[in-house]
């Protein structure tokens, strides 16, 4: 047997990159005690309600083996060159970010591929990065056979990444949402200043040899009402910027708070209104099947005859046919445009080469310091997300604090294993429509966040029946896809507002059991675990308290509690070389019925288990892999 019975918690830190450690959040590795046959731990309990090591990359690594899984810290720091990440940076990157990236991962660099070319590649990837200009389509998903594991957009927009299809094959996708704001905004505001006083046609007028001093007049833009549409990020940036310039600023965006509007001078009013009282507009909200050519014929009729339009957010919330008509009318006096439909546009585009529009080939994020920053905010997201780190960007997955995240590890490893557990219990194994959680907790519901044990849940009751891997960004998706509906209830418990949760109950109702005492007198199959010094234990198994830690392999076995059973049934493990590691018995009546869980390292030969089962007090018993 083995020889220590420690059991102690091991924080281990993430990657030791330095710029890595900024944003990255807390990697846990937690060693399982292993107990020796002097300190071999019994407990007897009455009913329920009265290694190998944890990493925490689990909650995002692939386990099929036969696909390469997301690599742990350890793996990044010993590994040969080979054995690195593979990064595939489609599209120019910043040096900095280059620089991160290659610290830790096999960077290949490899602009303008074809979508043939890069369906081809992707395969040998673990990591793609892209801007704008690659589309990241359900192709590439499914070119990439599972080995894909984050997509990094390097900048803000991911209109051009499948998210469902990322999400289906449970690839993260992150993005880089801040460090090109500034940059973005900037644009706005230098082509609304050069559409107003028509620098672009002026300088292309003189170049061509030509004096017109009279064609050019502008217009001024004191005292102009400005609508912003889409008040997140770059909208409000724009908007601090034009009340500098004098003008009057109102937006319209659905979901931000009146506050923050308020703070800096702006008045948040509706769609209709926006438009119809300004003489600017710029565009600043995301392109979304919602947003997608909101400004067209009709919209574009609403508007104050001469208005003026910006759109540094996507060429694709604009209906371009509708705004060369607008712009033909005199209904639209000018338009600035960085970004098009499709990029880049047509060469004979109307809309590039009409007289009144001024236009720039997707500038916005283009200066050095944004470049430098998204190159080096994406790669600490992508690098994160290779260590198994959830992403403080993550698009496509739920974001977790990591204080959060800390808190939570130890309880992530018990719902996975609790799930693995519950799904062994059924008969037949499959067929499971229903599921159960109930989480007690001495604090308030609002004040837990469940979704990643949800998730681990969810992939330790479905990977043992099924050959889809699961991890946080497709665990909801998986299960719906398998008509597994998973309800969630939180009781209230007094008990220590310390730690999250106190204990955590699986249940599957409408199965049947292949260990009858895992059956609840609900009627359904319900096991229990709780976080003991750091580790999961498994407390209670149908009606039956036990304590066991859940660590190896697991023995249940339900016998006529008596005297001696203890020791014929280690006897028998004993024989066959088999450690235990803990033992625990729980019964209901005093000399009447007992559930005796026992942890083991190995797997018992069938022979062992066998003897177990031929043993007369024994009436049941299952073996079940953790
Ligand atoms: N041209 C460029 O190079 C460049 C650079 C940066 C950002 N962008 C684009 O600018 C846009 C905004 O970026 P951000 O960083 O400010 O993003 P953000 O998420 O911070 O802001 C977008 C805002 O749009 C709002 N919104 C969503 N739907 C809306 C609707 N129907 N009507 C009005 N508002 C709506 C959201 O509530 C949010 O507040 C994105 O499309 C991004 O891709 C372009
Ligand atoms: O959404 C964004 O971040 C911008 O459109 C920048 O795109 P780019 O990285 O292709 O310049």
């Amino acid at each position: 047997m083995a020889s220590s019975a420690s059991a102690k918690p091991l924080f281990k830190p993430p990657l030791t990159s330095k710029s890595t450690s900024k944003s990255s959040l807390v990697s846990f590795v937690t060693t399982a005690p292993s107990v020796s046959n002097t300190s071999l731990k019994l407990s007897r309990s009455r009913s329920c309600h009265s290694r190998r090591s944890f990493v925490f990359n689990n909650v995002l690594k692939t386990v099929d083996p036969s696909r390469s899984s997301v690599l742990s810290s350890e793996d990044l720091e010993s590994s040969s060159l080979d054995s690195k990440p593979a990064i595939l940076v489609s599209e120019k990157l910043g040096d900095a970010g280059l620089q991160l990236l290659r610290g830790l991962g096999r960077v290949e660099c490899a602009y303008d591929l074809s979508p043939e070319d890069l369906c081809s590649k992707i395969s040998s990837f673990d990591a793609l990065i892209v801007r704008s200009g690659t589309k990241v389509t359900r192709q590439v998903f499914e070119a990439a056979k599972g080995k894909l594991k984050v997509v990094g957009r390097a900048g803000v927009g991911i209109d051009n990444v499948d998210l469902q299809a990322a999400t289906e094959f449970g690839c993260l996708v992150v993005n880089a949402p801040t460090a090109n704001t500034i940059a973005a905004a900037e644009h706005g505001i230098a082509l609304l200043a050069a559409m107003a006083r028509n620098v672009a046609q002026a300088d292309a007028s003189m170049k061509a040899g030509k004096w017109q001093r009279s064609k050019y007049v502008g217009v001024s833009l004191v005292g102009k009402t400005l609508a912003v549409m889409g008040f997140g990020k770059v909208g409000s940036e724009v908007a601090r910027r034009a009340k500098g310039l004098g003008m009057n600023v109102i937006a319209h965006d659905p979901y931000a708070p009146a506050d923050r509007a308020r703070a800096i001078g702006v008045d948040l009013v509706s769609f209709d209104e926006a438009i119809s009282t300004a003489d600017f507009i710029s565009l600043h909200m995301p392109l979304t099947p919602t947003t997608n050519k909101i400004f067209n014929d009709d919209t574009f009729g609403k508007m104050k005859k001469g208005v003026r339009i910006i759109n540094v957010a996507r060429g694709g919330v604009i209906d371009e046919d509708a705004l060369v008509r607008a712009l033909d009318s005199g209904v639209v006096a000018q338009a600035a445009l960085d970004v098009f439909t499709e990029e880049p546009p047509s060469k004979d585009s109307k809309l590039v080469q009409h007289e009144n529009v001024t236009v720039t080939p997707h500038l916005g994020a283009s200066t050095k310091e944004a470049q430098e920053g998204v190159a080096i905010e994406v790669a600490e997201a992508v690098l994160g997300a290779l260590n198994g780190e959830l992403s403080a960007t993550a698009v496509n997955a739920p974001m977790v604090a990591p204080e959060v995240l800390s808190e939570l590890a130890p309880y992530v490893a018990l719902a996975e294993k609790l799930g693995r557990l519950a799904v062994q219990l059924v008969a037949g194994g499959s067929g499971i429509k229903s599921v159960k959680v109930v989480y007690r907790s001495a604090r308030d519901p609002d004040d837990l966040d469940t979704r990643l044990l949800r998730a681990m849940i969810t992939k330790g009751i479905i990977e043992p029946i099924s050959n889809t891997y699961i991890n946080l960004v497709n665990a909801d998706f998986i299960a719906k896809q398998k008509g597994l509906r998973i309800s969630e209830e939180r009781i209230v418990v007094d008990s220590s507002r310390e730690f999250p949760v106190d204990s955590i109950q699986v249940q599957i109702s409408n199965v049947g059991s292949k260990f009858a005492s895992a059956v609840s007198e609900t009627g359904e199959i319900s096991i229990e675990g709780k976080v003991k010094y750091g580790q999961p234990h498994l407390t209670c198994v149908g009606s039956f308290g036990v304590d066991v830690s859940l660590e190896g392999n697991l023995i249940l076995c339900r016998q006529i509690d008596q005297p001696g059973m203890i020791g014929r049934v280690g006897n028998i493990l004993g024989e066959h070389n088999v450690n235990v590691s803990f033992m625990s018995v729980g019964r209901t009546y005093r000399r009447k019925k007992a559930i005796m869980a026992i942890g083991v390292d190995e797997e018992p030969p069938k022979e062992a288990l066998g003897k177990i089962g031929s043993v007369p007090a024994i009436n049941e018993f299952v073996f079940l892999k953790l």
